[in-house]
C-alpha cells in the first residue's frame, strides 16, 4: 500500500514543525527517517498514521485522503510503534500484544483461535514468548519495546510506522527487529538515529527544522557533505572490504 504526504504543514504556537513536507513511500519500501533531535521525525510519522490532521496539506492511503477515512479503517491499516509509548500497568505481556487485534474484534468477530495464532507468532517474531506472562511493569526498556513491536505485528499492518524501535535495545535485538522489518511485505516508514542502520533503508529522508531536505537511496543521500551540514559531525565513509558496503566513521562535532 503507497503512502503519501503531500505538502504537509504543522504548526504549533506561531512554529512550524512540519514547513511543506511532500513524500511518497511505495508499496513495500521500507522507508528511513533521519535528522538531528527536534527536527520534526515525530510530528511527520504522527500526520502519516493519521493521528494528526494537518490544516495545510494531507495524508493519503493509496489514493484515499485519510481525513476521509474512519479511525478503525486506518487502524485496520496502520501500526504505530511510539518512541515514548504509554504505560499498561497491571496487564501482561500476552494481553499487550493481544490490543493489536483490537481494530478487528466486534460482536460479530469476536475473539478466535486464529487471533491467539497472530499473537503467539508476533511474540515469537521479537524473541518475547517467554515472557509472554510477565506483568508490563516488571519488564526492562528493551522488553517493553519489544512488546510493543510485537504489537504492532499483532496488527497485522499493510503500513508499519516505527519511531526508533531500537534505541533501548542490545544490539543482538537491533538486528533482529531490524532485519525483520524489512523482510515483512510492508510499507514501513521508520524514524533511525544511528545513520549505519539507516544505510540498510530502501531509500531515506533526510528532516532538518521541519523541512524535508533530501530524499533518495542512503549511498546518495548520506555523504559527508550532509553529515556536515545537517547533523554537525566530521565523519568518513569507509568501504567495508568484505561486502563493499559503506561505514560512517564519525570523527568529531563540527
Ligand atoms: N506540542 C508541542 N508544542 C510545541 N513544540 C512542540 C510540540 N510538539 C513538538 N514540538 C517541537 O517540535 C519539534 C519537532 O519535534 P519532533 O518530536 O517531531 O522531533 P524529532 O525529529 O522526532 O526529534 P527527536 O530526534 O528528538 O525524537 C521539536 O523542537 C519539539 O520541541
Amino acid at each position: 500500500m503507497r503512502l503519501t504526504a503531500e505538502r504537509v504543514d504543522w504548526t504549533v504556537h506561531g512554529h512550524k514543525l512540519l514547513d511543506d513536507v511532500s513524500l511518497m513511500v511505495a508499496p513495500g519500501e521500507t522507508f528511513g527517517l533521519i535528522g538531528p533531535n527536534g527536527s520534526g521525525k515525530t510530528t511527520l510519522l504522527r500526520v502519516l498514521a493519521g493521528l494528526r490532521k494537518p490544516k495545510n496539506g494531507r495524508a493519503l492511503l493509496d489514493d484515499v485522503p485519510m481525513s476521509r477515512m474512519r479511525q478503525r479503517d486506518i487502524a485496520q491499516t496502520i501500526a504505530f510503534v511510539e518512541q515514548q509509548a504509554e504505560t499498561l500497568d497491571r496487564i501482561t505481556v500476552q494481553q499487550a500484544v493481544a490490543l493489536g487485534r483490537t481494530p478487528f474484534l466486534s460482536p460479530l468477530h469476536p475473539w478466535s483461535d486464529q487471533d491467539d495464532a497472530i499473537v503467539s507468532r508476533a511474540l515469537d517474531d521479537v524473541s518475547m514468548r517467554h515472557l509472554a506472562d510477565r506483568l508490563w511493569h516488571t519488564l526492562s526498556g528493551g522488553e517493553r519495546q519489544r512488546t510493543h513491536i510485537a504489537r504492532a505485528l499483532a496488527q497485522q499492518p499493510r503500513i508499519l510506522l516505527l519511531d526508533e524501535p531500537t534505541n533501548h535495545l542490545d544490539i543482538r535485538h537491533q538486528l533482529s527487529i531490524l532485519q525483520l522489518v524489512k523482510q515483512l511485505p510492508l510499507t514501513v516508514v521508520i524514524a533511525l538515529h544511528d545513520l549505519n542502520q539507516a544505510m540498510n533503508c530502501d531509500r531515506i529522508g533526510v528532516m532538518e527544522a521541519g523541512r524535508l531536505v533530501d530524499i533518495g537511496p542512503p549511498r546518495q543521500v548520506l555523504t559527508v557533505d550532509r553529515l556536515r551540514r545537517t547533523f554537525g559531525v566530521y565523519a568518513d565513509i569507509l568501504d567495508d572490504p568484505i561486502d563493499h558496503s559503506r561505514v560512517m566513521r564519525f570523527r568529531n562535532a563540527v
